[in-house]
């Protein structure tokens, strides 16, 4: 049997993270958890690309318009979504993720979905910590960089 696995290697990958001004109390962290990853999987700073919207809800716009441009290998998006009084963190959360998913399909770029979606602030946190075993914009990272070099394998 043939088995295929991307590897963690970010040698000669361009990368753009997309993070929102929302919660940047708690993004800003997965912007550095994601970092992290991808200084650790070798991807040259001189490559990455960091785009700031307004809020979750943004994420998909932004991420679609970079996605055309075919100027990157992955991207990772970013926020954190805290349940208030009302329906709306179902619309904000679920219109983001439907429309970064479309977009990942549609132009055949990996997107990492670093976006928390937490019933309160607690919950945000505890996923928004230094090491990444406990960082949504680590593991977006991760996943990003081991689709793009999966996608490299596939397309040889
Ligand atoms: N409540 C949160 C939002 N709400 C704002 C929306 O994302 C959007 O910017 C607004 O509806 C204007 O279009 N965004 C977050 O990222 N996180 C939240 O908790
Ligand atoms: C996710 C949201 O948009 C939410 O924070 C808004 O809070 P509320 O539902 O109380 O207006």
């Amino acid at each position: 049997m043939r088995s295929i696995q991307g590897e963690f290697d970010g040698d000669g990958l361009r990368i753009a993270i997309v993070c929102t001004r929302w919660n940047d109390d708690i993004v800003d962290r997965l912007v550095d958890g994601a970092l992290d990853v991808l200084n650790d999987c070798g991807v040259d700073d001189n490559d990455v690309t960091l785009v700031r919207v307004p809020g979750a809800f943004e994420l998909p716009l932004a991420v679609d318009r970079l996605a055309e441009r075919d100027d990157y290998d992955g991207i990772i998006a970013l926020g954190a979504v805290i349940r208030g009084e009302t329906p709306h963190f179902d619309f904000v959360a679920g219109e983001c993720a439907k429309g970064l998913s479309a977009t990942a399909l549609e132009y055949g770029v990996p997107v990492g979905f670093g976006v928390i979606t937490a019933d309160n602030a607690e919950q945000a946190d505890a996923r928004a910590q230094p090491d990444e075993d406990h960082n949504k914009g680590a593991e977006a990272a991760s996943a990003v960089v081991e689709m793009a070099s999966l996608l490299r394998m596939i397309a040889e």
